[in-house]
């Protein structure tokens, strides 16, 4: 039997799950079958990008599955190199194509590049694609509060997501406050530090000896009680579903300060602060 996921209701009325499939490295047939198997373990919510090279693949998965495509909530993101008017516009629609389905339920930008400053137009064109019915909720990812400011000013519409990296080394505080204040759901990337050393912590170890538990589901559910949205890639059938078993237990406030105590200034995968990385 699959675990119940609950839900979320985004800043434009859809509904989304409080948990998603990440799809970073997933493709070919290998891919199809990593995603088949995790839809047919009870995940809804596919995370992919233009840049994965992998739409098809989710297409392909989506098909195979005996879920009807109205079940699933599909997110792609748009990449730095197509941020102009004409090209995200195209993008969007290639996208698609990629898929063979006919709309997304999310569309992401997936880096601001605040450098090469296109990300109001590329923003422009994500308000249109939505109004066509390409789309059904439009988002953004690593946007900074000053990005998101400008959004608001410039155009008037604030994304319903925000996808940024967030997992116990780099929790994110500020950002989380300032996406609730503004109505906006937080989801986090890379949620179980792409398997680096924070799945060997003592800390997060020990609480989940404590609720019998391992310690991806710890951090898994130490995201959904910070209000985010965690989006774990496996491979394995296993994993996935370990990674839904996350809902029957609850962190007590002082094992979820433990955990987001595990933060460092330096905690980031990789060397990608948003205010300066430009990804194309
Ligand atoms: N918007 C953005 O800029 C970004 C978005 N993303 C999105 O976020 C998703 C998730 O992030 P990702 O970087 O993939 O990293 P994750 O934090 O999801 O970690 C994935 C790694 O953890 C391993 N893993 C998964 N579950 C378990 C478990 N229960 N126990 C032990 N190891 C486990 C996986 O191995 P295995 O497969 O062998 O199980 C894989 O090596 C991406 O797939 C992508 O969709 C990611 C980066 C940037
Ligand atoms: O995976 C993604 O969505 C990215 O944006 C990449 O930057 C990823 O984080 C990466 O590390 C690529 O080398």
């Amino acid at each position: 039997m699959h675990t119940t996921i609950p839900q979320i209701t985004l800043n434009d009325g859809l509904v989304i799950p409080a948990i998603g499939f990440g799809t970073y490295d997933l493709r070919g047939a290998s891919g199809v079958q990593a995603m088949t198997s995790a839809i047919d373990m009870g995940y809804r919510l596919l995370d992919s990008a233009f840049n994965y090279e992998n739409e098809g693949a989710v297409g392909e998965a989506v098909r195979r599955s005996a879920v009807s495509r109205d079940q699933l909530f599909l997110t792609s993101k748009l990449p730095g190199r197509h941020h102009q008017y004409d090209k995200a516009i195209y993008t969007i629609q290639e996208s698609l194509y990629r898929t063979k389905l006919d709309y997304y339920d999310l569309f992401l930008i997936h880096w601001p590049n605040p450098k090469t400053d296109l990300y109001v137009e590329a923003w422009q064109a994500l308000i249109d694609a939505k109004k066509w019915g390409l789309i059904r909720s439009i988002g953004v990812c690593n946007f900074l509060p000053e990005h998101l400011d400008r959004l608001k000013k410039e155009t008037g519409v604030l994304p319903s997501i925000n996808q940024v990296e967030l997992h116990p080394f780099f929790s994110q505080k500020e950002q989380l406050a300032y996406d609730k204040e503004n109505g906006i759901v937080t989801e986090s990337w890379s949620p179980l530090g792409r398997a680096n050393n924070v799945l060997e912590n003592e800390t997060i170890q020990q609480i989940a000896k404590a609720h019998g538990k391992t310690i991806s589901q710890v951090i898994l559910r130490w995201h959904t009680q910070l209000g985010a949205l965690p989006i774990p890639k496996s491979s394995s059938p296993q994993r996935q579903k370990e990674n839904l078993e996350i809902f029957d237990f609850q962190l007590t406030e002082e094992q979820m300060q433990q955990i987001s105590g595990l933060t460092r200034v330096d905690g980031r995968i990789a060397d990608q602060d948003p205010a300066v990385y430009e990804e194309f």
